[in-house]
């Protein structure tokens, strides 16, 4: 797999043109810029908002139509509560360290990266070798860096940096941190050591109301409105499982550097899934078979923990069977993602499923696969896929008791023995007054081991001693007058479970740039100037679909024009004129540069006849024939059913000479 970034056509990527393409055409900006801007913020241009509102169509189509997901839209702004029983304002944090001189802020995992890979490309320039762009994380973008000098390193320690760098999303802040003492990694900025790292909470808190009194926070993921919704979405599928249910919608999270464009935002749009399976069954899900057969590329935990980042293509049923990818549900999802990628246009070879090591787990997964796009600033997550077993359903019912659960009527009745707990209301509340709550709560917390032993307790002494962390230092003594446990049977004709989540959540942005990059070429121009840039995004994802130019600013052409662009918009087909005079090749590299993948041109032989020629943005090839069945071409291009051959085989070929210029 390539480590340099080339473009489409294998061109060596110039990034400097690219952004100022990106800038010109205005497909995104800085965001408050005239005030000088704010790091991580953004806002898009006509055609980059295009551009998103087509990744989302195509987004909704392969997954929310195509598996009947059920669509929510909830709140950005969430209270406290919700989020802390989540785990998130304990655990959504990144490490951060200080430089103590100049007082610069520094990510500690991109610090250590950025510091050992200076030093490992400095041992290559000593050893006289080629560098290559290094394959890295966009949050490893670096500015340089002074003293990236070119110093030996020796064999074993380029191993150890190597090993370092395989592995430096798995290490927690203590670990960085020593990381840090022990290669004493300073500052390039100033040469000193930064901060131990501590623990950075990345959600921007809020409060909501005008009396301050609810604490709350902009959500960091769409996820947690979805999961509260549970248990009337599942009413709504009519008690039906598994189901999936889906949310498009701004996320939030105050970034410690972002330095990488789009690909490390403050503010960004998500798209993502919750499939709720039953656990039950080794999570089995009955379209696999579908998808069975499709190869992706796979680097796994235990590759990267000894220190490696080779990967293994094969098919994703292999991948199941082997056990490489844990389960059916999650196999499918990483193979409907890997399709949803190639739909949009991402470049094969550059896409990779990359499987999380057990540090760099997010607290709620027990398994977790990121498809990765290679861009000029190396590897990036663009779609996290985690098995969050059954953690926010449960976490969530456990602190409000709603029942976030599935009732399944058995088709046998199941004869239950199981030990109970019998509390005798009338005496225990008034007994135990306000801590009679929590020491209810401790004594249903039991298992059924702790409850034999209890029992056991209860028969000898009468009484037994529950642990109840906050209530008379941890032990209260509850006597069998207030308590009976008892064992006994009965009958279920119903199982009640928790459902397991596989979570797909896709970075729309960090989409949208790997596909502008993965679609970008130059053209050389005929005329001796610079090259110009084409962006080849597939029809349906384009901003805008064709390009309407006259072949002069004649007058006799403005009828024709409105007229075709009327007859488009009804058909639902974008497209935009540029009746101005500059010459058709300059209005048409205007649009390659844009992505537009036609141009009709409007010409004095269609004041005659009513013929159009129609252009294909990456031949330039030509075709000519009557509106009515130039748009209907259009149509089926970019709806998928033709191709560009298959429009030249059937309509006439036009040269574009002959258009005559009056
Ligand atoms: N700061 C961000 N800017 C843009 N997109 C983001 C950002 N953080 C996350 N995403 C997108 O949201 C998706 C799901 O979020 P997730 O929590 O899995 O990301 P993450 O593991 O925190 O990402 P990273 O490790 O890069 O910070 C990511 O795959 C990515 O596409």
């Amino acid at each position: 797999m390539t480590t340099t970034a080339t473009t489409l056509k294998g061109q060596p990527l110039d990034k400097a043109v690219l952004e100022s393409m990106l800038r010109r055409r205005m497909f995104y900006t800085p965001s408050f810029e005239i005030y000088g801007g704010v790091s991580g913020l953004y806002d898009y241009g006509p055609p980059g908002c295009a551009l998103q509102a087509n990744i989302i169509d195509i987004w909704r189509k392969h997954f929310v139509l195509e598996e009947d997901m059920l669509e929510v839209d909830c709140t950005v702004l969430t209270p406290h509560e919700v989020l802390k029983t989540s785990g998130h304002v304990d655990k959504f944090a990144d490490w951060m360290c200080k430089d103590p001189k100049n007082g610069e802020i520094l990510r500690a995992d991109h610090f250590v990266e950025d510091v050992l890979e200076s030093r490992l490309k400095g041992d290559k320039e000593a050893r006289g070798e080629k560098i290559e762009e290094k394959e890295v994380d966009p949050k490893k973008k670096k500015k340089k860096t002074k003293g990236q000098e070119a110093i030996k390193l020796g064999d074993a320690v380029v191993k150890e940096y190597e090993e370092i760098l395989a592995q430096i999303d798995n290490y927690n802040g203590e670990q960085l941190g020593e990381l840090i003492i022990k290669y004493d990694l300073k500052n390039p900025a100033t040469g000193v050591l930064p901060t131990p790292p501590v623990a950075f909470n990345l959600m921007f808190q809020t409060s909501i109301g005008p009396s301050s009194n609810l604490a709350g926070y902009l959500r960091p993921e769409t996820a947690q409105g979805q999961f509260l919704n549970f248990a009337k979405l599942l009413e709504f599928n009519t008690g039906n499982m598994p189901f999936a249910s889906a949310s498009i919608g701004k996320s939030y999270r105050n970034e410690i550097s972002p330095r990488a464009g789009l690909l490390r935002v403050r503010e960004f749009l998500m798209a993502e899934i919750e499939h709720y399976v039953d656990p039950e069954g080794h999570k089995k899900h009955s379209r696999f078979h579908e998808v069975e057969d499709i190869e992706l590329v796979l680097l796994d935990r235990h590759t990267q923990l000894s220190g490696q980042t080779s990967v293994k293509k094969m098919t994703v049923g292999k991948a199941v069977k082997d056990g490489l990818v844990d389960n059916e549900t999650l196999g499918y999802f990483l193979a409907r993602i890997h399709l949803f990628l190639e739909k949009l246009g991402i470049d094969q070879s550059k896409i990779r499923f990359r499987q999380h090591m057990a540090n760099e787990m997010a607290h709620y997964a027990c398994d977790c696969w990121d498809a990765e796009l290679l861009t000029s600033t190396g590897w990036v997550e663009c779609v996290g896929c985690a098995d969050r077993s059954a953690y926010d359903l449960t976490v969530h019912a456990k602190k409000t008791g709603a029942p976030l659960i599935v009732r399944e009527r058995l088709d046998e009745p199941k004869i239950i023995e199981e030990w109970e707990t019998v509390i005798e209301k009338k005496k225990f509340g008034p007994f135990y007054k306000k801590d009679g709550k929590t020491i209810e709560a401790a004594i249903l917390a039991t298992s059924q081991e702790q409850r034999e032993t209890l029992a056991k307790e209860m028969e000898q002494n009468g009484k037994v001693v529950i642990d109840v962390p906050g209530v008379s230092e941890g032990k209260v003594e509850v006597s069998k007058d207030l308590l009976a446990l008892e064992f006994r049977k009965r009958t279920e004709n119903i199982r009640e479970y928790t459902p397991n989540v596989i979570e797909p959540s896709f970075g729309i942005g960090r989409i949208l740039y790997s596909l502008i990059e993965h679609n970008y070429w130059t053209r050389a121009s005929d005329g001796g100037d610079e090259a110009r840039g084409v962006l080849s995004f597939p029809p349906a994802v384009a901003p805008t679909k064709v390009l309407i130019v006259t072949l002069s600013t004649n007058q006799e052409f403005g009828p024709f024009t409105r007229k075709l662009s009327q007859k488009l918009r009804a058909v639902g087909i974008s497209s935009r004129v540029d009746d101005s005079s500059a010459s058709i090749g300059k209005r048409y590299s205007r649009n390659d540069e844009l992505g537009t993948p036609f141009g009709i041109t409007i010409d004095f032989q269609t004041v005659k006849d009513g013929s159009v020629t129609l252009r294909e943005r990456d031949s330039t090839h030509q075709v000519r024939a009557d509106e009515d069945k130039i748009i209907a071409a259009i149509q089926s291009l970019v709806n998928g059913a033709k191709s560009w051959r298959d429009i030249e085989s059937e309509l006439p070929v036009f040269e574009a000479q002959e258009l005559e210029v009056r």
